[in-house]
């Protein structure tokens, strides 16, 4: 497959790695300075950049007509507009906040457990997510789907980086060293606590789980997600 990247920073560069390793070409490195040349020649892109690049390199995948997978966060407040662009031009998208297997199992027994928590109003939700000092969003996009995940699924109503409200999910964001991303969901009560942790010891899960979805992806159109990819639906 021919491969775009769109970003070409920590999570690129690992990207690029595993692509090779799988067989395939990279027709396109895009940074904050070049152009766009290339893209049309893709298969499909894979775009792990930074939040106010994200827009611009996804719409012009959909322009280009090629699929494109993204891993970048900070930007979901676009994420509609994104998805009309893909319907109108007939496009193929995959956004996610997380690639890794591990992080998507942990989002399932995120629900899971959510729906059980949801009867006893004893315990209280928080999440915690620790990431390097490199990190240009707080809180990270995998714990705004974490904290989505209690919501879609109890009576909480939001998340709040500030001190919760009793409908409220705290969320307290940490910024430590080189840390590729620690996120922890706990319940506690005055008797006890029930915490669901996940450790990334680096990036290869994420990287691989992007590129698993771009083999996935490619020749496809519509709008998935990571449970497609994995079929956890
Ligand atoms: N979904 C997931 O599984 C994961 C998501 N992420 C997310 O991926 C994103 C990238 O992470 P990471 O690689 O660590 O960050 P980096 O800062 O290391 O890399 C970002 C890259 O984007 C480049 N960039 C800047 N402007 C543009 C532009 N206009 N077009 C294309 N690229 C541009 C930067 O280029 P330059 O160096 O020239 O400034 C830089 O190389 C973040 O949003 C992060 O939260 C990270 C890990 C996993
Ligand atoms: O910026 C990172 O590094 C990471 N970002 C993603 C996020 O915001 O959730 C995923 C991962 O935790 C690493």
């Amino acid at each position: 497959m021919k491969i775009a990247l769109l970003g070409y920073g920590k999570m690129g560069k690992v990207i690029e790695r595993i692509a090779l390793e799988r067989g395939h070409e990279i027709v396109l490195k895009k940074d904050e300075f070049n152009t766009y040349d290339g893209l049309a020649t893709a298969d499909v892109a894979i775009d792990f950049s930074i939040p106010t690049a994200a827009v611009d390199n996804i719409s012009n995948c959909f322009h280009a007509n090629v699929p494109v997978v993204s891993g970048t966060t900070g930007w979901l407040e676009h994420y509609d507009e994104m998805a009309k662009l893909c319907n109108e031009k007939q496009g193929a998208f995959i956004s996610s906040s997380n690639f890794s297997l591990g992080v998507n199992i942990f989002f399932e027994l995120n629900e899971y457990l959510a729906k059980i928590m949801a009867q006893f109003d004893s315990y209280k939700v928080t999440m915690e997510e620790i990431h390097h000092t490199q990190k240009l969003d707080a809180p990270s996009g995998t714990a705004i789907s974490l904290a989505k995940g209690v919501i879609e699924n109890s009576n909480y109503a939001n998340w709040t980086l500030d001190e919760a409200k009793n409908n409220e999910i705290h969320i307290e964001a940490k910024r430590i060293g080189d840390v590729p991303g620690n996120h922890t969901v706990t319940y506690d009560s005055v008797v006890d606590s029930i915490e669901l942790k996940h450790t990334a010891h680096n990036r290869e899960g994420f990287a691989l789980g992007a590129v698993i979805a771009a083999e996935w992806l490619a020749g496809k159109t519509g709008i998935y997600t990571m449970k497609d990819v994995l079929n956890l639906k």
